[in-house]
């Protein structure tokens, strides 16, 4: 038996929701580049969770769900206000998910329709929970979800309590289509490791979740944005990067485990990061991450990944650091779910061998020996 690193390579699933193939992105078959300048998160999530755009009144019926499910349980909020106020908001959302679980009856039902619901009633609730602890570490008082709004509405309109501003709603809006899946990621992994278990949706959304927080997969957002604030200035762009490439330290945002030639969604924020800057009249954090991509291509070879630019799509939209990664899980939960509910409709434990590199033929010391 012989191991690779990473299981780079290996075809681990089968998968009928989302592709990468010669760099192409498809969710259930459409190219992420059309959804990206079409489709709301709304209508990309009912696509992955039931395999085809939703009509008219499907997409109404969804959209009607999202809102009645979308306030969370008044215990929740208690347990999110004994939170630390300083408490990584990853680690919030983890601890939150965990505990919505608890105050839903099925929270066990493993079976087909009601885990869809629960995706469904998770896709609703994450928004407000993330919003909620926001404003709970802030000393404000949580904003309850407004009815009849489009998700990255709500969520905007929660976490100031103000009506957003349309343009930062649409561009919300195509972040979240650009991440909602992508095949058998790392977190989207574990969701499914968890579940194949016969675990529940909500453990496997919390394994997801721990999983996306780490820096080499979704944290790599708010690193991105880390080094931006670190660098400080256009002009002490290239003598930092150079630095970091001289002591080949990673730069983050950069580089892909199947996109070799680049990642198909980092384009689309690319354009929404000048477009925005163009609006906003400041352009700073653009030209510094255009200097960096030139940089860091020209040297190492390296594409950015969709983390690059939504690092500065979000500052651009007035959100702190620390709700990037969280808006990366509200949108992966769509994916994350679908491949709960793949997962479990056509279930074998996922269990595969290491190869062992340890000591043979040891013998039991007794302490006093040892
Ligand atoms: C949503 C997402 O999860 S997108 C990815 C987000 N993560 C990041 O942006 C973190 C930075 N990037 C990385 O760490 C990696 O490129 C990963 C984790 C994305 C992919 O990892 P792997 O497929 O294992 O690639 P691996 O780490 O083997 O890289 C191959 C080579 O490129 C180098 N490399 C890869 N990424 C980078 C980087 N961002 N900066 C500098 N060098 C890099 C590696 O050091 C390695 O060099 P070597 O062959 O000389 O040792
Ligand atoms: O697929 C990966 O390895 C990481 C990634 O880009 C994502 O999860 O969107």
């Amino acid at each position: 038996m012989t191991a690779t690193k990473g299981l780079e390579g290996i075809v681990a699933a089968t998968s009928s929701i989302s592709s990468i193939e010669d760099g192409v992105l498809a969710y259930r078959g459409i190219n992420i580049d059309e959804l990206a300048q079409h489709a709301s998160f709304e209508e990309v999530a009912y696509l992955l969770w039931y395999g085809k755009l939703p009509t008219q009144s499907e997409l109404g019926a969804l959209q009607q769900q999202l809102s009645e499910y979308a306030a969370i349980p008044s215990e929740v909020v208690e347990q999110l206000k004994l939170f630390p106020k300083n408490t990584n908001t990853m680690a919030a959302l983890r601890t939150g998910v965990s505990a919505l679980a608890l105050y839903d009856e099925t929270a066990g039902d493993i079976s087909h329709d009601s885990t869809q619901n629960k995706a469904i009633k998770l896709q609703a609730q994450i928004p407000t929970l993330i919003a909620a602890f926001d404003r709970i570490r802030k000393g404000q008082e949580p904003v309850a979800p407004k009815q009849g709004v489009s998700l990255a509405y709500n969520f905007l309109y929660m976490l100031s309590g103000d009506e957003p501003d349309p343009v930062a709603v649409k561009a919300l809006d195509t972040a979240l289509v650009l991440h909602a899946d992508h095949e058998l990621n790392a977190s989207t992994f574990s969701a499914r490791v968890t579940v194949a278990t016969l675990s529940d949706i909500y453990s496997g959304v919390t394994s997801a979740i721990g999983t996306l927080k780490g820096p080499l997969h979704g944290g790599a957002n708010e690193a991105v944005m880390q080094m931006l604030t670190e660098i400080g200035s256009l002009e002490k762009t290239e003598e930092y990067i150079q630095q970091k490439l001289d002591n080949k330290d990673k730069i983050m945002g950069f580089g892909h485990r199947v996109y070799k030639n680049g990642d198909p969604r980092a384009k689309h924020l690319q354009q929404m990061s000048r477009e925005l800057s163009e609006l906003k009249g400041d352009s700073s954090l653009y030209e510094m991450s255009v200097m960096i991509e030139s940089l860091v291509t020209s040297q190492k070879g390296l594409k950015p990944n969709v983390d690059f630019y939504s690092a500065s799509v979000y500052t651009l939209l007035g959100i702190e650091k620390d709700l990037f990664t969280p808006i990366f899980a509200i949108s992966r939960l769509s994916g994350w779910t679908a491949h709960i509910v793949e997962q479990l409709d056509n279930n074998r434990i996922i269990r595969p061998r290491a190869e062992y590199t340890g000591l043979y033929n040891q013998r039991y010391i007794p302490i006093e020996l040892r």
